[in-house]
């Protein structure tokens, strides 16, 4: 399996008219990912509140970007989520993620989304290395 980056992520692409374009700060060291980027109110779903789709969707891609920034490319096979507390649309979040362990051609990750310092959510997930 062969994947592409053409800039069109629905996080991180540059070129996606309606993504989030996140930039991250990579840690290869500490096979760690960091972003900070604000919900825009047109990714709501219930009135004023950040559907929780997007939250996974940066809980997912923070997970991949700690494992591509320690030199694995993956795709994720599994995604396991807690929400603690919602998050008000045109809020700015902090999510980070870090690889926590391998097996074989499995990378476990963890993740998690911060708004002004407490945790909103939290993930676990399993990464499949490709190659
Ligand atoms: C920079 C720009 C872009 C950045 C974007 C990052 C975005 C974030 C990442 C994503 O969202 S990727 C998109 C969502 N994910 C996918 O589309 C993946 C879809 N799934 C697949 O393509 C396949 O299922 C997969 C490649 C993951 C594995 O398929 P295979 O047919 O190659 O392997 P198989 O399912 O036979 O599993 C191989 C082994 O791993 C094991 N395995 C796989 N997933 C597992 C799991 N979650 N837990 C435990 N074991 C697992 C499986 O049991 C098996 O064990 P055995 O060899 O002992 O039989």
């Amino acid at each position: 399996m062969d994947v592409i980056d053409d800039g069109r992520c629905f996080i991180c692409g540059k070129d996606n008219p309606i993504g989030l374009k996140a930039q991250f700060i990579i840690d290869p060291e500490q096979r760690r990912a960091e972003t900070t980027v604000q919900i825009p109110e047109h990714f709501q779903g219930w009135q004023g509140i950040t559907h929780g789709g997007i939250i996974s969707a940066l809980l997912d891609e923070i997970c991949a970007q700690a494992c591509m920034g320690s030199g694995m490319q993956v795709v994720t096979s599994e995604l396991k989520l807690r929400y603690r507390a919602p998050v008000p649309t045109g809020s700015t979040i902090r999510v980070v993620g870090e690889v926590t362990g391998k097996r074989r051609r499995l990378v476990d990750a963890k993740g998690r989304a911060e708004l002004d310092g407490q945790v909103v959510a939290e993930a676990e997930v399993v990464m499949f290395r490709l190659g």
